[in-house]
């Protein structure tokens, strides 16, 4: 479970067993026939998979350079992407034959779709969510109460995403026998990181045959937001291995480069290895090891860590990583709305803010995609008061 010096698993004795057990299913869950149509099943029928691939005209000709696309995991059932590895780690759960799951969600988008999976499949859901996350996000919270989960809000620290992340490993520790820890993003101890980053796959693989399909061949750059990392691990891995097909990752410059006031762990060189919930990745600390507080637009964003996948790709320049401000990310959102008439998650905003910088500067045949993770409708609140202020 290591990817270069990143990745591993740091975590209390206690979870060895469980994590052995979820090691274990998960390998034979890839080589089973039988759970890998089940899935492909939930996938399609449940969530509404394969997702388009969409030519932006408007767009294109407005920067008059690179073609762009855009591969709609905002047309997922719940709005994101997160479906993706819900309903892959879902169907683990009922093969383990536990009853529980626990998960912690920054912009609720993970979190609704654990409640939406755990409603149908029978499981019962308990939600960590930072207080600050639930004011911000209410639309997913209220829904995720409907469905039956238990959300607690998490007012230790800054009260959100990583602090809702040490309070769901609080209660895994104690419930591991009857609970699984249904992990958002592909963070954590191993095989977290692998198996998320393998179930988001499906988007990378269903891209390798739409490209071709649309456009004759591989796209020439894909770019994807980076908060935890598992939209990006999903529509980049299925390259790692065509080297002509170029990866950018942008992560949250939120509002400046003080600590504090961003979230940008792996380009500008602002973040340090560190070891924390579980894993060794790159994490924004201080002189002494603390994690710092992040800030972003996007909760989905707002992470002190990244996935150890990501930080390994990135050291050896296979993806380059960039940042965007939530000024440049407010703008993006209202371009693409206006010109394509498409609305897009503030997380996928970035995504968008960075492909926005090069298009123009790109040959009028380059092909990008770039990963709409999510849509923006929780982002109403939060999108309303960013252009009021402008
Ligand atoms: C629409 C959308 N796009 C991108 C992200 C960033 O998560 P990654 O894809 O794992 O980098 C997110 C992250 N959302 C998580 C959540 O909904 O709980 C996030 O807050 C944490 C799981 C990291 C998202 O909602």
């Amino acid at each position: 479970g290591f990817y270069g010096q990143y990745g591993g698993s740091y975590i209390p004795e206690i979870l060895y067993s469980s994590q052995q057990q979820i090691l274990h299913a998960f390998e034979e869950a890839k080589n089973d026939p039988e759970f890998l149509a089940e899935l492909n099943k939930q996938w399609q029928q449940f969530s509404g998979r394969p997702t388009p691939l969409t030519f932006c005209a408007n767009l294109t000709e407005h920067f008059g350079g690179a073609q762009i696309y855009l591969k709609r995991e905002d047309l997922n059932h719940s709005g994101a992407h997160k479906m993706n590895n819900v309903i892959g780690q879902g169907l683990l759960v009922k093969r383990m034959g536990k009853k529980r799951v626990i998960a912690e969600t920054g912009a609720g988008q993970h979190g609704i779709a654990t409640a939406l999976v755990a409603a149908r499949l029978g499981l019962e859901c308990t939600i960590y969510m930072g207080a600050k996350d639930i004011e911000r996000q209410y639309p997913n919270v209220f829904w995720m109460k409907q469905l039956g989960a238990t959300v607690v809000p998490v007012t230790t620290g800054a009260q959100t995403l990583r602090d809702a992340l040490d309070e769901a490993l609080r209660d895994w520790s104690s419930s591991h026998e009857e609970s699984h820890y249904l992990i958002g993003t592909s963070c954590g101890c191993a095989p977290f990181p692998e198996m998320v980053a393998y179930f988001q796959s499906v988007i990378g693989n269903e891209v390798r045959e739409q490209s071709v399909a649309q456009f004759g061949q591989f796209p020439d750059r894909l770019y994807a937001c980076v908060g935890g990392g598992s939209n990006a691990c999903g529509l980049f891995l299925p390259f790692l291995d065509d080297k002509e097909v170029e990866m950018v990752g942008v992560e949250a410059g939120g509002k400046g480069l003080e600590l504090g006031e961003h979230s940008i762990r792996l380009s500008h060189n602002l973040g340090q290895p560190g070891i924390a919930q579980g894993f060794a990745t790159m994490f924004l600390q201080d002189e002494a090891g603390q994690l710092q507080e992040t800030h972003s637009i996007a909760a989905g964003l707002d992470y002190v860590g990244v996935s150890p996948i990501i930080a390994h790709l990135t050291e050896i320049g296979r993806i380059q990583m960039t940042y965007a401000m939530d000024d440049d990310v407010v703008a993006a959102c209202t371009l693409l709305l206006k010109k394509e008439g498409i609305i897009p998650a503030l997380e996928s905003s970035h995504a968008l803010a960075g492909a926005f910088k090069d298009a123009p500067n790109l040959p009028k045949d380059t092909k990008i995609v770039i990963n709409l993770s999510g849509r923006g409708d929780k982002d109403i609140f939060n999108v309303a008061k960013a252009v009021q202020d402008e």
